[in-house]
């Protein structure tokens, strides 16, 4: 049975930031993640996680100014040092929360522009390297053009070919099924292909971005196909509730911590 991280940016969003870790643990998450710690002391983070018992799956490297539209910074020109010195503010948070899990967002681009992908490169090597130092993953996500036109990373062959030419045992996939549904299809085919690259899962209902209830999905073979493809990592909820959270949690029964 897949155990599941709740994301924080997108539920829970009825209470305060921190006081969605509480949330969460209360309605039966053992994990979390979200975007970006950044606003807040990683030591009030780290006292959240240890309060709740949770463990913290994933969060994202600094992307740039999100208000502005940057989507990451890793295939743009010149800001390779602005990674470097993303890359040591995550190790930061961390640090404090014990993740193993930080995501590189790759940023706009053309992945086909040979000049973005060898900053992508650059930038996905470097923090890899120091990740390894301290024994965590680097992972690199695909992420559909309607959700985020002009995303550099926008396929999952692509991102699988690129991850096997840097040949860095720490890059893993971050295989969100709401995304290849939406940019291949065939989501079944595609985990029994790329889970063994895979580092993290997350979901969501096709097209709704909603609870993974129903619509074009059929999740529970889907995670009783994570269950017999090995996959022992965390499945992040990464989808905006339809009303109340805790009113959408129907689907999640079943998976609760007890
Ligand atoms: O937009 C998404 O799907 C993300 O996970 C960004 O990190």
């Amino acid at each position: 049975m897949p155990a599941f991280a709740a994301n924080l940016t997108m539920m829970f969003n009825e209470w305060s930031f921190l006081d969605r870790f509480d949330a969460a643990a209360e309605a039966g998450f053992s994990a979390v993640e979200y975007l970006f710690p950044y606003d807040f002391k990683p030591e009030d983070i780290q006292e959240r996680l240890v309060r709740n018992g949770l463990t913290q799956a994933l969060f994202n490297m600094p992307p740039g100014d999100w208000a502005a539209g940057m989507r990451g910074l890793a295939s743009l020109p010149g800001r390779f040092d602005d990674v470097a010195d993303g890359v040591t503010r995550a190790l930061v948070y961390a640090e404090a929360t014990g993740v193993k899990n930080i995501h590189l967002m790759s940023g706009l681009g053309d992945r086909n522009d040979q000049q973005a992908r060898l900053n992508y490169r650059r930038a996905v090597e470097h923090a890899a390297e120091r990740l390894a130092e301290r024994g965590l993953n680097l992972l690199l996500e695909p992420i559909n053009g309607r959700n985020m036109p002009g995303y550099f990373l926008n396929d999952f062959h692509a991102a699988a070919q690129m991850i096997g030419e840097f040949g860095l045992t720490n890059v893993k996939l971050q295989f969100d099924i709401y995304h290849c549904q939406i940019i291949h299809g065939d989501v079944t085919t595609r985990l029994r292909e790329l889970i063994p690259i895979s580092g993290h899962v997350q979901i969501a209902s096709v097209p709704s971005r909603q609870e993974p209830d129903g619509e074009e999905l059929n999740y529970p073979f889907l995670f009783s196909e994570l269950d017999r493809l090995g996959y022992t990592g965390y499945v992040g909820c990464e989808y905006h509730p339809r009303g109340r959270t805790t009113d959408g949690l129907g689907w999640f029964e079943p998976y609760k911590r007890g």
